[in-house]
């Protein structure tokens, strides 16, 4: 392991020094497109400023065989389109695939300056974001790229959730975590084929009612409440994401159809501290947009709990309801991030700035 003292030194003469504190940049819906299909990447541009990051994707989705054109046609997007507000990742193929040398000795020289983060598939443990931290300083350093290119690293094999915690803690160049629930469920060996999303057999069931005599009646109707299979892994990614100072994301959600589950899976993630979701289908930024911004009636709660609790301290009775120091804390963070994500999204600041609080 470094010595804490150089953990923020370059790891090749002439590359960028390392960020200090990751970026809290809106990233609501990270939206993903295939470069190499014409009709997918003739509408990057004009996607620029409605999803907060359009990610280019080279791995999972795109056929081997089109492996090249994919990654030639990010380059050229890369070039061509001003990004604006709007933050600009790519998914390089994993670390053991016969492409990965490729993107990434294409990828930094070529647009490296404007590629903001890199996601990096099927990360194991710590030596893979070694490896990644390594190489992108000498690329940048030859390239004399002046902004260190960040890491997101995919949580989808079970190793990688064992080392959670030392994944976050491997470079300062660590932006954040994402699920993927279909790699992860294959590596786990889980009985669900589904792409993220709950799973109609992962259920409790009520108890058994009695009859008159008392005896209990199995097979009558009894309520079952589906569950979240995903819950263990979303919370574990939080808390790590939390204590790194990193970015927790939910992943994919496969049913494209079902926009109800899509946003209820965003919004289970969103409560528990997820900052956003991937978008696979231009559908899906809509939905992560909205989940991933605290709602007018949060926001009028948060920010009457705030003016309520004076300088933080102590105890008041609002509603009925108790508020004190720990609370007032929730409220900021909630109201902090409606305040980060209206600085950049016009509708959004327009809807809190008519909240009138009584
Ligand atoms: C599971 C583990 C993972 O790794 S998930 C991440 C990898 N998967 C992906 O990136 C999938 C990305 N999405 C897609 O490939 C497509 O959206 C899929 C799901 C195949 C559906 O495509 P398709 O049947 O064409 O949908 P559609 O007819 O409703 O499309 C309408 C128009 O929109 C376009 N479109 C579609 N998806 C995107 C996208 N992600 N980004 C930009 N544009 C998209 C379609 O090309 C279609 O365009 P047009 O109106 O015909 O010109
Ligand atoms: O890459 C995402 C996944 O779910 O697998
Ligand atoms: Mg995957």
């Amino acid at each position: 392991m470094r010595s804490a003292k150089d953990f923020f030194s370059p790891l090749a003469v002439g590359a960028p020094a390392p960020v200090r504190e990751i970026p809290a940049k809106p990233s609501r819906a990270i939206h993903f497109f295939d470069p190499g299909n014409p009709k997918m990447a003739a509408k990057v541009p004009d996607m620029v400023g409605t999803v907060d990051v359009l990610l280019g994707n080279l791995e999972d989705a795109v056929k081997a065989e089109n492996k090249e054109i994919a990654r030639e046609g990010l380059v050229k997007i890369g070039q061509e389109v001003d990004f604006g507000p709007t933050q600009f990742w790519t998914r390089i193929n994993s670390l053991d695939s016969p492409w990965v040398l490729d993107d990434l000795t294409t990828l930094v020289p070529a647009i490296g300056e404007k590629l903001d983060v890199i996601m990096v598939p099927k990360v194991q443990g710590a030596e893979d974001i070694h490896y990644m931290d390594r190489i992108l300083a000498q690329l940048e350093a030859k390239a004399g790229i002046t902004k260190p290119i960040l890491i997101h690293a995919i949580l989808e094999t079970a190793r990688g959730v064992a080392n959670i915690e030392e994944i976050c803690a491997a470079s300062p160049r660590m932006q954040g975590l994402s699920l993927g629930p279909a790699d992860l469920a294959a590596d786990r060996r889980m009985k669900t084929t589904r792409v993220g999303g709950g799973h109609p057999g992962y259920l409790v069931r009520a108890d058994a009612p009695r009859n008159e005599a008392g005896e209990l009646q199995y097979d009558a109707a009894r309520t079952t409440y589906q569950q979240d299979l995903w819950h263990y892994t979303i919370a574990r990614m939080v808390d790590a994401c939390a204590m790194h100072g990193l970015f927790p994301y939910y992943g994919p959600f496969g049913d494209i159809k079902d926009t109800v589950a899509c946003e209820d899976q965003f919004r289970n993630a969103f409560l528990l501290g997820c900052v956003g979701a991937w978008s696979l289908h231009p559908v899906q930024i809509k939905i992560a947009n909205k989940v991933f911004s605290p709602s007018v009636e949060d926001i009028k709660h948060a920010r009457r709990v705030i003016a309520a609790m004076g300088d933080g301290t102590g105890a008041v009775m609002l509603d009925g309801k108790m508020e004190d120091d720990a609370s007032v804390k929730q409220c900021k963070v909630m109201v902090e991030l409606a305040e980060r994500l209206a600085a950049t999204d016009p509708d959004l600041k327009a809807m809190y700035d008519a909240i009138e609080v009584d």
